[in-house]
């Protein structure tokens, strides 16, 4: 894939993938309590690279992990596709998480002992589910990883490591995947690299990314930037640029 392929557009009158809807997540630490999440509305469309950014302690990770399945928020309602995911139970939430989300995380959450290839196919097996190869053949070219295949993560570089992750994620072209500052712990070239990828996957493949990051270079790889500020949306950017993700987000900090 290139930067020069057109993207095509998916269906505009679509609904979205992810829905959120007066979503709250307080914590009570005994003394008082905390409103991680005070009311969030937002909802993510098919083939939409997001990014989501505040400063530290705004709700980012908890909102993630909320939308995602790995936590359960006080009030509000989450929706994927047409399944309500709030108010399932834990067993129901694994199979959720396992059979309809990737996850790409900062620690790339690779298993040692497996080669590149059998992490990647990792969540297939565990599901049950046959491999499009087609898929797996593109996939892999597209992150550069036909020559590593056969390595343990140990012989894979950093980036390396997380483009295995990424098509980890991809491979089973879930409804949403969630990075959660997938590039924190990559040089800035890996990094680069890694989100070239997810953006051309969201352009290309129609999937739809949601990223958790600091960092305002990465948010600009995204189509679009929400900014929390005490566990509530303020803010919104399309076509970020990495000069106005950070005027935004100074603009929170000293708010
Ligand atoms: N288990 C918990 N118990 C009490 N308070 C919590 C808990 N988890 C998170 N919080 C609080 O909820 C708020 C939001 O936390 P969260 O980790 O979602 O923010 P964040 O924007 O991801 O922060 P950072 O950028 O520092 O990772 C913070 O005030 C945090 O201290």
């Amino acid at each position: 894939m290139t930067e020069s392929t057109v993207k095509p557009v998916p269906p505009v009158d679509a609904p979205p993938v992810v829905v959120a809807r007066g979503l709250t997540k307080t914590y009570d630490t005994g003394d008082n309590q905390v409103h991680a999440l005070a009311g969030v509305d937002v909802e993510f469309h098919r083939g939409a690279f997001t990014a989501i950014m505040g400063p530290s302690g705004s709700g980012k990770s908890t909102l993630m992990h909320c939308l995602a399945g790995l936590d359960v928020p006080t009030g509000g309602t989450v929706h994927l596709g047409r399944t309500e995911i709030t108010g399932l139970r834990d067993a129901e939430l694994t199979l959720l998480r396992r059979d309809r989300i990737g996850f790409i995380f900062q620690s790339f959450n690779l298993l040692p002992m497996l080669t590149a290839e059998q992490n990647i196919m990792l969540p297939s097996q565990i599901a049950r589910r046959g491999v499009d190869k087609q898929r797996f053949d593109h996939i892999v070219d597209v992150v550069g990883l036909r020559d590593r295949l056969s390595h343990l993560p140990a012989k894979l570089s950093g980036g390396q490591q997380q483009r295995v992750a990424v098509a980890r994620a991809l491979l089973n072209a879930p409804e949403v995947v969630y990075a959660d500052e997938p590039t924190g712990n990559l040089d800035s070239r890996s990094g680069a690299e890694v989100l070239h990828f997810l953006r051309d996957s969201a352009r290309d493949l129609h999937q739809t990314i949601v990223m958790v990051t600091h960092d305002p270079v990465a948010a600009s790889y995204a189509d679009r930037v929400v900014f929390l500020r005490d566990g509530r949306l303020v803010d919104e950017v399309t076509e970020p640029t990495a000069e106005l993700v950070s005027a935004r987000l100074l603009k929170l900090e000293e708010a």
